[in-house]
C-alpha cells in the first residue's frame, strides 16, 4: 500500500481544517497529533492555504503528521498545494484532472462521490480512495450497501461525521472517517485550550479503533 495511504489508515480519522487561523494552525495540528489524529487536511478555501501547508509540513517530522489539501476543485490548486508539501488531495466532488495531477506527482487523491457509478469512475481514473460526501445525509447503510459490490474501493465518509456515528460508519466498511466541525473547536483554540482538541481527537480515535476491532 502507498505510504501516505497507510498513514491515513493508521490515523483512522482525517481532521478537516476549514478556515483555520494561521496563528492556531500548528497548535491545533500538535493537539490533534497528541490525541492520535495524525492526518490533517487544510481546505483550499482557507486564505493562504499553500503557505499554511508549507508551514505545517515544515513543523513536523515526515512520520509525525500527514498533510493534505481539501476542497480541491481543479488541478491548479492540486499542483500548487502539492508543491507546498501536501501529500494527499481530497475533493467534495469528482474531478478526473485532479486525480491525474495527483498521480503525475505521486500523491494520493480522493474524489468526493455519492453513488456507485461515481465511486467506480474515480477509482478507474486512478484515485487511491473515495470520500463519500456528504456522509451524514446518506448514513452508514449507504456505505455498507456500496461496499457490497465495490469492496475493493476504500471509502472514507466525510461531512457530518461525529463521535455519535463514526463507529457505525466504520462497522459499515469505512476504512477511515473525515471530520471537521465535530473534531476541531476553534473557540477552544482561541482560548488557548488546546487540550480540549486533544481530548476530542483521543475520543474520536478510540471510537474508530474499537469499531475496527468489532468489525
Ligand atoms: O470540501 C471538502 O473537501 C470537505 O471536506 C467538506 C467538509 O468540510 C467536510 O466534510 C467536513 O465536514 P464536517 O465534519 O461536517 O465539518
Amino acid at each position: 500500500m502507498n505510504e501516505t495511504l497507510s498513514r491515513i489508515v493508521d490515523s483512522g480519522v482525517v481532521a478537516v481544517l476549514r478556515g483555520v487561523p494561521a496563528d492556531q494552525l500548528i497548535g491545533i495540528a500538535e493537539a490533534l497529533r497528541e490525541g492520535g489524529v495524525t492526518a490533517v487536511e487544510i481546505t483550499a478555501d482557507t486564505p493562504g492555504v499553500a503557505d499554511l501547508i508549507e508551514d505545517v509540513s515544515g513543523s513536523f517530522d515526515d512520520d509525525e503528521v500527514v498533510i493534505g489539501t481539501g476542497t480541491v476543485l481543479d488541478s491548479e490548486t492540486a499542483r500548487t498545494t502539492l508543491m507546498a508539501g501536501a501529500e494527499f488531495v481530497v475533493s467534495p466532488s469528482l474531478h478526473e484532472d485532479v486525480i491525474e495531477t495527483c498521480n503525475r506527482y505521486g500523491a494520493v487523491s480522493a474524489p468526493g462521490v455519492m453513488t456507485p457509478t461515481e465511486a467506480v469512475r474515480g477509482y478507474e481514473a486512478g484515485a487511491d480512495f473515495v470520500k463519500v460526501f456528504p456522509a451524514k445525509t446518506v448514513g452508514p447503510a449507504h456505505i455498507g450497501a456500496m461496499k457490497g459490490p465495490l469492496g475493493q474501493i476504500p471509502m472514507m465518509p466525510t461531512g457530518g461525521v461525529g463521535p455519535d456515528n463514526a463507529a457505525d460508519f466504520v462497522e459499515a466498511g469505512a476504512f477511515a472517517v473525515g471530520a471537521g466541525g465535530a473534531l476541531v473547536d476553534y473557540d477552544a483554540a482561541e482560548r488557548g485550550e488546546y487540550e480540549e482538541i486533544t481530548e476530542a481527537a483521543r475520543e474520536f480515535t478510540r471510537i474508530v479503533e474499537e469499531a475496527r476491532a468489532d468489525g
